[in-house]
């Protein structure tokens, strides 16, 4: 069978469970990043994610930019486990015929990016690819307080579901290329005494991302699409569909929902957050709403 009549959902269903584990591995694969024991303090928190030519930027894409999304989308992961990112490595594949002037400007991007969180750039492997073509593969590694990783899978029925900034219109806006992960909302939200009950960031949609969180938790789910924070000019439809948002979707106890504003307003004005539905017993109906991003769609 192709890989477009499986697609990316299916593919990875088949490929995940038979992984080997060991003593050490807390959280395989499934989750943002995968967790691993480290000491009595802090747990690490381990990422790798691709970036490729033609699918998630351009030949003509500015290669600084190219390097800060590379590494802001696996900070984007690191931010929604609750954690810090600490050290990177880099893996370029390219073709030949490539300008050098291109890949050292993509450094800087990797590089601005690093500094900006204090990451090291602490390696990585240069490859030549037999085509025409240049893909990324980035490998960060953080570390969350010891026992306070947030996952998907541990959501309640009832808890509200909320996001930071706004949705839609990434690619068509350039924001995929040029957006802050959220790790000081993250830290932040993880801190004076809020922490959510589960936290994914959305690449790949709301569409696609919020049945994903639902469903890790056990749970179905309520949206309300009138309360969606769009990006102006956006519709309901891009903010479900379009990905790539690099926002955070978390839920908290609804207990907690003037403390969560009360912080917010307080520690990060600037970013809002909006409560966008809650989590409900699974059997529930989940509505239908369009999907966002799977690869090998045909
Ligand atoms: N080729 C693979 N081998 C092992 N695990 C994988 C592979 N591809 C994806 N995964 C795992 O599947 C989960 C979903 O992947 P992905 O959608 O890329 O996550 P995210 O959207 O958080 O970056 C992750 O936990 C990831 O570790
Ligand atoms: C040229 C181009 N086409 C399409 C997109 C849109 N796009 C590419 S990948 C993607 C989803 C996110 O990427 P993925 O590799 O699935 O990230 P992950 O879920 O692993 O974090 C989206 C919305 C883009 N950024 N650039
Ligand atoms: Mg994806």
């Amino acid at each position: 069978m192709k890989l477009d009549e499986l697609g990316e959902n299916a593919f990875l269903r088949q490929l995940l469970p038979g992984l080997p584990g060991n003593e050490e591995l807390l959280v395989g694969p499934g989750d943002d990043c995968a967790v691993v024991t480290r000491d009595e303090h802090w747990d690490t928190l381990l990422k790798t994610d691709a970036l490729v030519e033609g699918v998630h930027f351009l030949r003509d894409t500015d290669p600084y930019l190219i390097g800060r999304k590379a590494l802001g989308r696996a900070f984007s992961d690191i931010a929604a486990m609750g954690g810090d990112p600490e050290h990177a490595l880099v893996t370029i594949l390219v073709h030949p015929s490539r300008q050098v002037e291109s890949l050292l400007r993509l450094y800087e991007g990797l590089s601005s990016m690093a500094a900006a969180y204090e990451v090291s750039l602490a390696g990585g492997e240069t490859s030549s690819l037999p085509f025409d073509g240049l893909a990324l593969s980035v490998t960060v590694t953080g570390r969350v307080l010891h026992g306070r990783v947030v996952l998907r899978s541990t959501g309640k029925p009832g808890d509200l579901l909320c996001v930071t900034g706004r949705l839609g219109g990434s690619l068509v806006s350039g924001r995929h290329l040029d957006f802050t992960p959220r790790l000081r909302e993250a830290r932040i939200l993880c801190s004076n005494g809020l922490l959510p009950t589960a936290m994914m960031d959305l690449s790949d949609g709301l569409g696609t991302d919020l049945p994903r969180l639902a469903e890790a938790s056990g749970c179905s789910y309520k949206l309300n699409l009138e309360s969606l924070p769009l990006h102006p000019g956006c519709t309901i439809e891009q903010a479900l569909g379009d990905g790539e948002d690099y926002e955070l979707l978390f839920t908290i106890d609804p207990e907690f929902e003037d403390h969560l504003f009360r912080v917010q307003g307080l520690f990060f004005p600037e970013t809002p957050v909006t409560v966008i539905g809650r989590l409900v017993p699974r059997g529930s109906v989940a509505p239908s709403i369009p999907t966002g991003w799977q690869h090998f769609q045909a």
